[in-house]
């Protein structure tokens, strides 16, 4: 009989074929009862009794659970517990779960075999072919004791489903033991007594009582369905740790990959060749220029040209990777994968303790966003970012100095423009609709919708930007002269007379040309707005000669008329209202055509100043900040859903989302040293990008529930689709597809020796940096949300919560330079929990550091919300460490079960971040 490794493959998880019960092939299986997304089949182990091979030797044993398919003849190795020391009747607080995907039937059979662990330092290496039920050959580190094999049907049909099995050796002779194996069911009142179980940890007896509270539904099963469509492949372990006052609590880690990982980077990426087309596009409708910028224009546009190439070929290239959900971490390094994140999970625990309510703990692991293949022998973003506008600002040399400020400027006001026209457009054939249909309400909705885009139109040209752009385009034309362009047809200057706008300072780096007529733009500017004043005064009059006379046609502002506005127009009783409203819709779209015209051709060419001014850099900046920026919202994606879908029916959460905001907060543990200054400097500044993107949740209309992505690289919206169920249950402000936005912060601490390296002979201020400035937008948001949160619920809030205690510890922590101080990483995931916000954690990898960081602040919460026993914290970390879901992250990206430390690396660490014995040492990584 062959043995296998689950989990060994790639995959990890990707669990074996399914055969179906009652399929019409040869097999014929009996399913277990099925609840949407909960294992199916979860259980505990403890032995009695054992025999020790040789007298007077303590025991330190571990079981090894294996599954017979019963349409197979191998065997498939599939979880082990943890070693418990020093005892015959080990009671082992890793059981065993079958996740609501695994085939496993009534006719299952599975083996549980146990060991005696004699080296520990070589448990790990669990990987031979093995003839059943002979002798296993002595593996390094332990010895056979014996086993016991069950029937899954055996188990769920026993009295309080509990099975007391005897050990045998391998001849099946001797009986060397018991063993129990007894269902578990997260959130369910286990009835009959209190089982009483003595076990002997670390010398010390403790009494344990296994009893469970009222089962507390944490989530609607819909919200699991749903989230299905994104989360992929989930690894499930299941633990029982004792509380202080002696009760067991469960618990159950999950970690699921997303397929978020390769659909954002794809969407995105997408959206940057459309932006780029666009520019290339407008580059080349800049018009004439003088030889000098004709040139440069040229340059530009092919070194664009063969970007967007790169784009194309890289997106070609993904679109080849159907089905993906996970970027391993051997992969970091490769060109066409360069968009996706790495090895992104989420990494869930899922705690049932008695006398308290279910919860769930999310945190999303990650690698840090990092630009691997571009390398960072010349730093990251945040350096190269700076060093790159340093130099622009100090050469002079025919240009216009325009700061990155103004040059987003210039990109956001050319979006807002693309967005608005056709928009205003639209609402401007809505409204001469209306007036064909002589409909009053519907005129004066049309209106208002007309006035509201419109306004927001002019609102977008009140930057002193476009106005210098112009001058600085004028001074590029041939021969620096530009012709007069004529003033717009159905000029309503004479009409429709208004304020002047208030004058505009001049912006010092411009150069004053006294031929260039300046006050031209700001005239053909007003006339936008000028020409609306005058569709809103004629639409009040049409209403109040139809005999509506209630005034106000929803656009004039507090419905005042200036009756020299209306005075020239001629109205008729019953007259044809799509005739008078006609022209001046014209009008207004003429006018706003040639504000666009102007806007654009001077926006366009503050562009291109930037890119002529420092090909290819400028380019390759822009792509590196592209990636970083794609890895770094791929894990955001997933996060919002994830933190929508577990929140959804948490009223306050949903107030907080559309009026406050989310925290989103990062821990990262890289070290201010070498190659990771700059993953560091690039996750910084991706991290920080994050900012420009806002949430807008949608009704479902098909299956297809991925979110989709809408903008340009200033301002992105991620549309994140619900079911219509779900959906109707949400805030008005939210279903009428009000914005929501993130609030990013990173706090780093480096945790390794190469942290120690930095402290001693480097320099940590960049990370001293980051904590700083993050610190002050995590008071912000805090200041922002008992600002805008309701008093009722933040008096309560702060009852139960010392935030501003809190925030003050992290400020001091952050002040005190403390070498490794992880206490920083401890108060802001705190924080950030308390805020309601979304947690990530991140190293250069997500698999050694970050997990043990996670499986670290996870027995935290425990030891802190939910009364683990002090004795057991250690023994919890050493489980979660060494049987969890963070092994198997390690096994799935390097196909070996160890963590990448060695001793020397570990002395480095903070005691608290090293993995137990046996589970770390030398890997491919
Ligand atoms: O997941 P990481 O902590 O980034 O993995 C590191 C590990 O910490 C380190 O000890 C080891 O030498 C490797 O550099 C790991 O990084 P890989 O990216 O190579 O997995």
């Amino acid at each position: 009989m062959e043995i296998k490794e689950e989990g060994a493959s790639e995959e990890g998880q990707h669990f074996l074929p399914t055969p179906q019960a009652n399929d019409t092939g040869d097999f014929q299986f009996t399913s277990i009862q099925k609840i949407p997304n909960e294992p199916q089949l979860e259980f505990i182990l403890a032995c009695k009794d054992l025999v020790a091979p040789v007298r007077d030797r303590k025991l330190n044993t571990l079981v090894q659970i294996s599954v017979i398919h019963p349409a197979e003849q191998g065997l498939t190795r599939y979880s082990s517990t943890e070693i418990v020391e020093g005892t015959r009747d080990p009671l082992f607080l890793t059981g065993v779960t079958f996740p609501s995907e695994y085939p496993i039937y009534e006719e299952t059979k599975i083996k549980l075999t146990v060991y005696d662990v004699k080296d520990k330092s070589h448990d790990t290496v669990r990987t031979s072919v093995l003839p059943e039920h002979k002798d296993p050959l002595p593996e390094v580190g332990r010895s056979f004791l014996g086993y016991a094999s069950f029937k899954v049907g055996e188990l769920l049909k026993s009295k309080e489903q509990l099975l007391v099995l005897s050990l045998r050796t391998s001849d099946g002779g001797k009986v060397v033991g018991t063993i129990e194996v007894s269902v578990v069911k997260m959130g369910e009142i286990e009835d009959g007594e209190a089982d009483h179980i003595t076990t002997d940890v670390q010398g010390q007896k403790c009494a344990l009582v296994c009893e469970c509270t009222a089962p507390e539904s944490v989530n609607g099963k819909d919200n699991f369905l749903f989230l299905n469509a994104v989360l992929k492949n989930p690894v499930c372990k299941l633990y029982r740790f004792p509380t202080s006052d002696n009760k067991w609590m469960r618990i159950r880690e999950q970690m699921s990959e997303s397929i978020l990982s390769f659909h954002i980077p794809k969407e995105l990426i997408s959206l940057h060749i459309k932006e780029d087309l666009c520019r290339n596009q407008e580059l080349k409708e800049l018009g004439e220029l003088s030889p000098h910028w004709d040139n440069l224009r040229k340059n530009v546009l092919t070194h664009c040209d063969q970007m967007v190439n790169v784009y194309q070929d890289i997106l070609t290239e993904l679109s080849k990777e159907t089905g993906s959900s996970f970027k391993s971490s051997s992969s970091k390094g490769e060109k066409t994968l360069e968009f996706v994140p790495v090895n992104l999970h989420l990494q869930r625990m899922h705690v049932h303790s008695p006398h308290l309510k279910d919860a769930l703990y999310d945190v999303i692991t990650v690698g840090a966003p990092a630009a691997h293949f571009q390398g960072f022998k010349n730093g990251g973003l945040r350096k190269l970012l700076h060093r790159f506008e340093m130099e622009r600002r100090n050469t002079g040399y025919q240009f216009i100095y325009y700061s990155p400020e103004n040059t987003a400027k210039a990109k956001e006001v050319l979006s807002n423009i693309n967005q608005l026209q056709p928009l205003i457009a639209t609402h401007a054939d809505l409204l001469l609709n209306s007036a064909s249909q002589h409909s009053p309400d519907s005129l004066k909705n049309s209106l208002k919708m007309l006035s509201e885009k419109t306004e927001l139109f002019v609102h977008a040209f009140k930057d002193q930007l476009v106005r210098s752009a112009l001058l600085a385009l004028y001074t590029a034309r041939p021969g620096g002269v530009l012709k007069k362009p004529p003033s717009p047809k159905n000029s309503t200057e004479e009409s429709c007379p208004q304020d002047p706008p208030p004058p505009m300072k001049r912006q010092d780096s411009i150069p004053h040309h006294s031929d260039y007529d300046e006050e031209e733009w700001d005239r053909v500017w007003a006339n936008v707005g000028k020409s609306l004043n005058c569709i809103i005064a004629m639409v009040d009059k049409l209403i109040e000669r139809d005999g509506g006379g209630e005034g106000g046609g929803g656009g004039s502002k507090g419905g005042e008329k200036d009756p020299s506005l209306v005075d020239p127009i001629i109205t008729h009783p019953r007259e044809d209202w799509y005739e008078q409203l006609y022209p001046l819709i014209l009008t207004l779209k003429d006018c706003m055509g040639e504000v666009v015209n102007r806007a654009k051709q001077s926006l366009t060419f503050v562009l291109l100043q930037e890119l002529a001014y420092s090909l290819p850099q400028c380019l390759m900046l822009t792509l590196r900040r592209d990636i970083v920026f794609s890895q770094a919202l791929a894990g955001l994606v997933c996060g919002f859903i994830i933190k929508l879908h577990t929140s959804l029916h948490d009223p306050g959460f949903l107030q907080q989302l559309h009026t406050v905001g989310l925290i989103v907060q990062y821990e990262g543990l890289l070290s201010t040293y070498s190659d990771e200054i700059g993953m560091l400097e690039d996750m910084a500044v991706g991290i920080s990008d994050l900012k420009k993107v806002a949430f807008k949740i949608i009704e479902a209309k098909s299956n297809d529930v991925l979110p989709v992505i809408t903008g340009r690289r200033e301002h992105y919206v991620v549309e994140v689709k619900l079911p219509a169920q779900m959906f109707e249950a949400l805030p008005l402000q939210i279903k009428e597809g009000q914005l929501l936005h993130v609030y990013p912060v990173l706090f780093n601490v480096g945790i390794n020796e190469q942290q120690t390296l930095a402290e001693r002979f480097g320099d940590v201020s960049l990370q001293e940096s980051i904590n700083q400035e993050n610190f002050e937008l995590l008071k912000e948001y805090y200041m922002t949300f008992i600002e805008k949160m309701p008093p009722d619920y933040i008096s309560h809030f702060q009852e139960q919560n010392d935030l501003k205690g809190l925030l003050e510890n992290l400020h001091q922590n952050i002040q005190a330079k403390k070498r490794k101080n992880v206490e920083i990483m401890w108060l802001a995931a705190t924080i950030c929990r308390k805020l309601n916000g979304i947690r990530f954690t991140c190293c250069k990898s997500a698999k050694d550091r970050t997990s043990m960081s996670v499986t670290l602040e996870q027995c935290s919460i425990l030891r802190d919300e939910h009364q683990l026993h002090k004795d057991f914290f250690i023994r919890a970390l050493d489980c979660m460490r060494r049987e969890g879901c963070r092994i198997e992250n390690v096994l799935k990206n390097v196909k070996c079960r160890k963590y990448a430390f060695n001793m020397l690396q570990l002395m480095a660490f903070p005691k608290q971040y090293r993995p137990p014995e046996g589970t770390y040492g030398k890997t491919d990584t």
